[in-house]
């Protein structure tokens, strides 16, 4: 994995923020809200050759995205929120897998997990991925868990080019506490204690990514610019060898993905 960034420390942090008010629903876009109208330095300047960049900037030729660029890491890192100003920084489109999958299945994540299961909804999610990263390239946020999957990130490696966007586990905690409801893994008991086991088992398999890039405060537009520094580095060399697909639900191009619950 390409990884230029510094490692955060990933120190524990109380959840004493479960009873923090959701002041800034206007604002933030955890629920897949554009909000973009509303941020100013963030302009749609084209990035393509010849573009001029804005001053300090760094630019990345959107002709070369011959493949998805594929968001991972834990909920609440910004693959969401960043993806989607990445893709509109870019001039691409954007996807997040999460939102496909509530659409495919008519029901909001938390309804998926309760009356189908989190086995279930893994399955839908393996599919829905299959499918998006079939169809063009383009800025993919990925759900938390989505690679985990073997298959899934089989997948990804073979059709798309994998960013991990890390960030420390307070930093995570503060960003997902106000709306955990919307999060089943940690909807109930110690949100906490969830998210640092999360983090434990999920980081090494995130590090396997092609490149990796730290979510820290700072605002949005600062992962993107380190997104975009970073592709444009190492672009060539990653999507230079042609990787093999895998077989299994994974493999799947043609079956349909409308309901992530369905029997197989
Ligand atoms: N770099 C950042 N700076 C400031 N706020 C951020 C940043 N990244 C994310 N956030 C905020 O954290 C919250 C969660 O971000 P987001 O929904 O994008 O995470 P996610 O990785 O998509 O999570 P999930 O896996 O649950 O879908 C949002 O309110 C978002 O605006
Ligand atoms: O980390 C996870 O496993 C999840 C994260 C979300 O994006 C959703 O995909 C769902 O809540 C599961
Ligand atoms: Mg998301």
């Amino acid at each position: 994995m390409t990884d230029d960034s510094s490692q955060p420390s990933h120190s524990p942090a109380t959840a004493d923020d479960d009873a923090t008010p959701d002041d800034d629903a206007n604002l933030d876009d955890d629920a897949n809200v554009d909000d973009d109208a509303n941020v100013d330095d963030h302009d749609g300047t084209p990035t393509g050759p010849g573009a001029p960049g804005r001053i300090g900037r760094p630019v990345f030729d959107r002709r070369l995205i011959n493949r998805s660029i594929v968001l991972v890491g834990l909920m609440g890192v910004g693959k969401s929120s960043v993806g989607r100003r990445l893709a509109q920084r870019l001039g691409i489109d954007f996807v997040d897998a999460d939102t496909e999958i509530e659409k495919a299945a008519g029901l909001p994540i938390p309804e998926i997990f309760r009356l189908y299961g989190e086995a279930e909804f893994r399955r839908g999610e393996r599919r829905v991925l299959a499918r998006l990263l079939d169809e063009k390239p383009r800025i993919v946020a990925t759900g938390g868990g989505a690679f985990m999957d073997e298959e899934t990130r089989a997948r990804i490696a073979a059709d798309g080019v994998s960013i991990w966007l890390r960030a420390d586990v307070a930093v995570i905690a503060r960003r997902v506490m106000k709306r955990r409801h919307t999060r089943p893994l940690i909807a109930e008991g110690d949100a906490m204690a969830t998210l640092e086991r999360l983090v434990a088992e999920r980081h090494p398999v995130y590090a396997t990514a092609d490149l990796a890039i730290d979510s820290t405060d700072a605002p949005h537009e600062v992962a993107v610019d380190a997104i975009i520094a970073l592709l444009s580095r190492t672009w060539p060399a990653l999507t230079a060898t042609k990787r093999p697909r895998p077989q299994g639900d994974a493999a799947r191009t043609t079956s349909p993905d409308t309901d992530p619950a369905a029997p197989q």
